[in-house]
């Protein structure tokens, strides 16, 4: 055994916090211990929610899709490219960097705004923050089926993303003062430009392990996301196309806990999962904590052939959301003077200038 499945061996497993849905819903119930568990300085970062009625056949419809686009001949991929928002719309293939500083080909991503088709025409909007503010790029004639299925699957995710962030929201308000409308539901409620990445993991080729460095961040390399809270489902597994239960139960999502701990987490199919991005750890003056997370590859015999397909959509404030940033105590606050107003997107830009070598260093559409 090599020293990396040795560590994925002694892995512990954990399962998410759990919230039906219906206390979800419920704006009276009180939550406060389950978000803290999740988000809190001590929990775990990431909290999944059941039952959500419709959820099930809009995940499969959207996920389905996933194979078949990565499949679609090289020159439609193509047409389906958007440099000028640096791939953050549309389909991207080995435009990012692994780890390793290589390009990234074991996966495929197709982004696109799941609430708004043109979120702005502004010119020098555009310019200025091309992966905000572009336009969606539909596979119109080819595959017709996955701009209704994406727009479906992510508008209801965002709903119910409301639903936590105002449960998130009571809970911080508990504790500090916050003005009403800085909260995340706010917040994540006004913003125009939510991002939803669908992915799709590369299956290995005989032989040919895609984890040559045998490290838990094999598909997909550890980061935290850039924006508010991140919805995920449950990642569907195929060869050939047809579904099977993940033959490797190393493989898939693990997260690094706030003692520095690394621990696979585990949720049902039927759970939409929630993760809390950097903005909001600062915007919660570190109350709910950014999760710091990756995704391990299967390995060995078994891994010959098996495709992962997921989707992530990044709930983020719109670029000219006027941020209160706290005065210290944050993650990058080198970058904000005191008293500093920044938007979102101001923000982001700086971010960009000050970390410019690691763009695109797994983190898409979250910086
Ligand atoms: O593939 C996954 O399950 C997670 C992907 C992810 O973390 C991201 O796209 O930011
Ligand atoms: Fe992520």
């Amino acid at each position: 055994m090599t020293s990396g499945s040795l560590a994925a061996a002694q892995t512990p497993t954990l399962r998410t916090v759990v919230i039906p849905f219906t206390q979800l819903k419920d704006k009276d119930a009180d939550l406060s211990m389950k978000i803290e568990e999740g988000f809190g300085p001590d929990g775990l970062g990431i909290i999944s929610i059941s039952d959500v009625p419709g959820y099930t056949v809009l995940r499969q419809n959207l996920l389905n899709l996933a194979p078949i686009l990565a499949k679609l001949p090289e020159k439609v991929k193509k047409d389906l490219e958007d440099p000028q928002s640096r791939y953050n719309f549309g389909w991207s293939h080995g435009k990012e960097k692994l780890e390793s500083g290589k390009p990234d080909l074991l996966k495929g991503s197709f982004y696109a705004n799941p609430l708004l088709d043109v979120p702005t025409t502004d010119a020098l909007l555009l310019q200025r923050y091309p992966a905000y503010c572009g336009s969606n790029i539909w596979p119109q004639t080819a595959l017709p089926e996955l701009e209704v299925a994406f727009k479906a699957l992510g508008k209801l995710i965002l709903d119910v993303g409301l639903l936590v962030a105002y449960h998130c929201d009571k809970y911080v308000s508990n504790g500090i003062d916050m003005q009403s409308n800085q909260g995340i539901e706010q917040i994540v409620f006004r913003s125009r430009c939510h991002k939803g990445r669908l992915l799709y993991y590369f299956p290995a080729e005989k032989g040919n392990d895609v984890d040559d460095n045998d490290s838990m961040s094999s598909w997909c390399g550890w980061h935290t996301d850039h924006g508010s809270l991140t919805g995920l489902t449950y990642a569907m597994f195929t060869k050939d196309g047809v579904e099977i239960p993940c033959p490797d139960n190393t493989a898939g999502l693990y997260i690094k806990t706030r003692t520095g701990q690394i621990v696979k987490v585990v949720y049902k199919e039927d759970e939409i999962a929630y993760q809390i991005g950097n903005i909001t750890e600062i915007l919660s003056r570190g109350r709910l904590c950014a999760t710091p997370h990756c995704v391990r590859a299967p390995k060995g015999e078994k891994a010959t052939g098996l495709e992962r397909s997921t989707f992530a959509f990044f709930m983020q404030p719109d670029w000219d959301e006027k941020l209160n940033f706290p005065e210290s105590g944050h993650v990058n606050q080198e970058l904000i003077q005191a008293n500093e107003l920044l938007t979102f997107g101001e923000y982001t830009e700086k971010l960009l200038d000050k970390y410019y070598h690691l763009k695109n260093v797994d983190t898409p559409a979250t910086v």
